[in-house]
């Protein structure tokens, strides 16, 4: 298989940093890494390591994409919307990490787990879907097939990274603020005090009282497993833990499914990893699943409000979000596209 010319859209963000090192990990055929960033950063002279090596930071423009083979884009949607089509142009395939293009026709949205398949419908664009989404969706696939999923009710507790390098540095000074009971000042990119607190708003609201990352659930989840009528309940609350996302997942099916079916499913399934010892004290936690690729999941149980007859389970999970959440789960779609 021949190198290909890689570039990295954002490549000094949270995002593109994991990127390279997933690249490297899983011996991606690079023959010349173009890791692009803001002129803050060019002007600065950074440089990103890969492979050993210094690499310059490259002023991400549409020209910088001329003889790319693959962008993996890990940017702002506004950026992503307007340079990606320009790689396009110039006959590149991108992996976009942002949300620019996820719901689009004709752009796939892929967790290779689950519809790898879809990646050949691709018209230069192949979307990476939400890291709440990927992490919920991994260890839910094997169910659904089993058993066929119908009702998911799911609480997310999101890392303080998942607002990427702003995200995890605030919490750090927060920390240090409070531990040194200094004034908390402004808590920028946070609406409030992370440290010490929780914040049940991830994104900005809708006239239904949910906000854009719980509704990523429900569209980006249909989208994925092809199940345009899944009724999603979602509730997304930002929780003072550096890095990796956990979910409480409620789910209903058609047929029946017993927890023994279920834990056996689990293991057999590639991209997880099950962790429930509970009398134990053994289940999954972000500090364990953080800077690792599978989905953890424990805790898992018969759910004991569902009305008689019907088939219903409950689990926890965790995954890194800045791993399988997007860098890994963006290569694993490169890895395909090659
Ligand atoms: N953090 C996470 O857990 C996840 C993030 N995502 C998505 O991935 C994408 C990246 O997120 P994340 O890594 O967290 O973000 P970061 O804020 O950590 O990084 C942003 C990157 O974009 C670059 N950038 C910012 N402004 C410009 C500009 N004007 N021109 C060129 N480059 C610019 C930054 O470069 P510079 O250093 O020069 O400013 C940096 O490389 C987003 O779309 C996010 O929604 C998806 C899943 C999980
Ligand atoms: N919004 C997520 C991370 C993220 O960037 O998601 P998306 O790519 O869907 O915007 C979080 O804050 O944890």
């Amino acid at each position: 298989m021949s190198d290909k010319t890689v570039a990295i859209l954002g490549a000094t963000g949270v995002v593109g940093t994991q990127m390279l090192v997933s690249l490297e990990e899983r011996g991606f055929p690079v023959g010349r890494l173009v890791p692009l960033a803001s002129a803050r950063s060019v002007e600065a002279g950074r440089v990103v390591r890969f492979r050993g090596e210094d690499v310059p930071v490259e002023l991400a423009r549409p020209e910088a994409f001329e003889g790319v083979d693959i962008v993996l884009g890990a940017a702002s949607d506004e950026l992503a919307g307007k340079l990606l089509p320009e790689a396009v142009k110039r006959g590149a395939t991108c992996v976009d990490n942002s949300h620019a293009f996820r719901l689009d026709a004709d752009v796939p949205l892929v967790v290779p787990e689950i519809n790898a398949a879809d990646i050949a419908g691709n018209n230069g664009i192949v979307s990476n879907p939400n890291c709440a989404t990927i992490i919920g969706l991994v260890p839910l696939w094997p169910l659904h097939q089993a058993a066929g999923l119908t009702r998911l009710v799911v609480s997310t507790y999101q890392a303080a990274s998942g607002a990427g390098m702003a995200g995890l540095r605030e919490l750090e000074r927060e920390t240090r603020a409070v531990a040194a009971d200094e004034p908390m000042g402004q808590t920028d990119p946070f609406a409030h005090q992370l440290a010490h607190n929780l914040i049940p708003q991830i994104g900005g609201f809708d006239e239904m009282g949910y906000t854009s990352e719980e509704m990523k659930m429900q569209n980006e989840g249909r989208k994925i497993m092809h199940l345009p009528d899944l009724r999603v309940n979602c509730t997304c609350v930002r929780v003072p833990v550096a890095r990796s996302h956990s979910e409480s997942i409620t789910c209903e099916f058609t047929r029946p499914l017993s927890v023994d079916q279920a834990r056996e499913l689990l293991e057999a399934a590639p991209g997880v990893r099950v962790v429930d010892d509970p009398a134990a004290g053994v289940y999954p936690m972000p500090l364990d699943t953080s800077d690792q690729d599978l989905i953890w999941v424990g805790r898992l149980r018969r759910d004991l409000s569902a009305p008689e007859g019907a088939s219903a389970l409950t689990f926890w999970c965790c995954g890194d979000q800045i791993r399988k959440g997007a860098a890994t789960n963006a290569v694993q779609i490169a890895e395909h596209l090659l």
